[in-house]
């Protein structure tokens, strides 16, 4: 009987700009074997925005509730506000074989990294620091002093890329998705991950590759 593999865990994060909700929408159009898990944030509704499909939006004591119920896998504290990962869910549809993707920022990657050491951690870079600062301005999104401070941050945070196992240039959107997807195929691949799918279905594959 062929066991079935688990899903596999990507983490997908980088700076501020770089195109990380852009690129995790267009993947998610594209593919329908792929989950996202929707975070849980303490800051306001962007315009557009929808409370359980972008984010789930909590007040800072409904946050608190949560971090002392243990409701979440990892939280941080990003420019002010507080965002984390529900656990409820990730770790059900890992079991089911589902592949989940986590859009979260650096310090919340780091600690995920420390207790799912099988997860596929992506660091989505910009093409060039200008061209990053040129993507926050046209996001329209920021106050002056929220940009310079995301800025100011993405010189650092640019740092840990080396912690993670992949690192994705957006150039353009397509192309990102590309890497992404080419990453996606080589992990499902690799034989730490499916050896016992292996092992256990021998026999099944023999079958197919000589009787069939
Ligand atoms: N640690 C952690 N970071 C998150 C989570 N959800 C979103 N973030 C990150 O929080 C940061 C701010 O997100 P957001 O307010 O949507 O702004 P933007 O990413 O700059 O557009 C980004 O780096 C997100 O990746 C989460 O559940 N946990
Ligand atoms: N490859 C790209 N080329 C041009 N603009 C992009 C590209 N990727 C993202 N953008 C734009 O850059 C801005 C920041 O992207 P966003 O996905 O919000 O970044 P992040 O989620 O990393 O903060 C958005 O206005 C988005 O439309």
């Amino acid at each position: 009987m062929m066991s079935k593999s688990k899903g596999i865990l990507i983490v997908i994060s980088g700076p501020s700009g770089a195109g990380k909700g852009t690129i995790c929408k267009a993947l998610l159009e594209k593919r329908n074997d792929l989950y996202i898990s929707v975070s849980a944030t303490t800051r306001s509704p962007r315009k557009g925005e929808v409370d359980g499909i972008n984010y789930h939006f909590f007040t800072k004591d409904q946050f608190k509730e949560g971090i002392k119920n243990g409701d979440f896998l990892e939280y941080a504290e990003v420019y002010g506000n507080y965002y984390g990962t529900p656990k409820a869910g990730v770790n059900e549809l890992l079991e089911a074989g589902k592949n989940v993707i986590l859009e979260i920022d650096i310090q919340g990657a780091l600690k995920v990294k420390e207790c799912m050491e099988d997860g596929v951690f992506i660091f989505v870079l910009p093409p060039s620091m200008e061209e990053l600062k040129s993507r926050i301005i046209g996001r329209g999104s920021e106050t002056e002093e929220s940009l310079m401070t995301r800025f100011k941050s993405a010189y650092q945070e640019i740092n840990y890329v080396s912690k993670y196992n992949y690192a994705v240039i957006n150039d353009t959107v397509e192309a990102a998705v590309n890497k992404i997807e080419g990453i996606l195929l080589a992990e499902t691949c690799r034989v730490d991950r499916i050896k016992e799918h292996i092992l256990d279905s021998k026999e099944g594959l023999i079958h197919e590759q000589f009787y069939d």
